[in-house]
């Protein structure tokens, strides 16, 4: 059983990019949408970036964003993964990442009236307009595009999904580890649960959520280790 990636998104400074990586991060998170208080211009990503080691992998998010804005980003420092979190179309989605050569994730936010087939039909638009899909991040549907700190009911995602999907949306130490055990997913993506205010990360938060992500891990683990002992 693969142990669940994490990503800690909404890095803005230094010591939040060292802490998350000290606790054992796989991936970082980058806001490039001027609107969020973790907005970071690329050239401030410029120097956050010279902080990144190797296999730490940098996810650069973007709301309805240009192709010269993606490029600028790619162009100051090394991103591994576009996530488009706003309002753009599989086709729209397929040019960005094809202009910058890079794969994307997209946001799908979720509504108390989704239904998993709704899930399933978008992954597969997605997946049908480009190479460079990765899978969808879900996140809960607020009035805001994202970083809200808000849950939604996990249950309908379908089981043949979960293990594709990154799980976000008002995740805390409180409920990862139930999180990871109920919904199986390939990994979860924190912002504001792990946030001393907003823009700012508390390295102690950060430490206790990656903590409560591998003890999700544990309990499926032992689970299935009861399982193959009693068939
Ligand atoms: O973090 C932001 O400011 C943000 C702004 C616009 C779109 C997405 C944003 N963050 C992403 O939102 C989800 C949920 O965050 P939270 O843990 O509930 O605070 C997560 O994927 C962030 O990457």
């Amino acid at each position: 059983m693969p142990r669940t990636r994490i990503k800690i998104c909404g890095i803005t400074r230094e010591q939040d990019l060292h802490a998350a990586i000290d606790a054992g991060a796989d991936a970082l998170g980058f806001v490039f949408y001027p609107k969020s208080p973790r907005y970071v211009t690329a050239a401030r990503y410029a120097e956050l970036a010279r902080e990144l080691p190797p296999y730490v992998n940098a996810v650069a998010l973007f709301v309805n964003a240009t192709v010269d804005e993606v490029s600028d980003v790619v162009a100051a420092g090394p991103v591994s993964l576009l996530q488009f979190h706003g309002d753009e179309t599989p086709e729209e989605c397929a040019a960005l990442a094809a202009a910058v050569q890079r794969p994307f994730t997209r946001a799908y936010r979720v509504k108390p009236d989704t239904t998993g087939a709704d899930l399933l039909e978008s992954e597969a638009q997605y997946r049908a307009a480009s190479p460079w899909f990765s899978g969808l991040l879900l996140d809960t549907y607020v009035d805001a595009y994202g970083g809200a700190g808000k849950v939604f009911d996990w249950s309908l995602i379908p089981k043949e999904l979960a293990p594709r999907v990154v799980l976000s949306g008002g995740l805390s130490v409180h409920n990862v580890t139930g999180a990871v055990a109920q919904v199986r997913p390939f990994a979860v993506d924190i912002s504001s649960g792990v946030e001393a205010s907003k823009g700012i990360k508390d390295a102690r938060k950060i430490a206790a959520f990656i903590d409560a992500a591998r003890a999700g891990d544990a309990t499926l683990l032992s689970q299935e280790h009861h399982e193959s002992q009693s068939s």
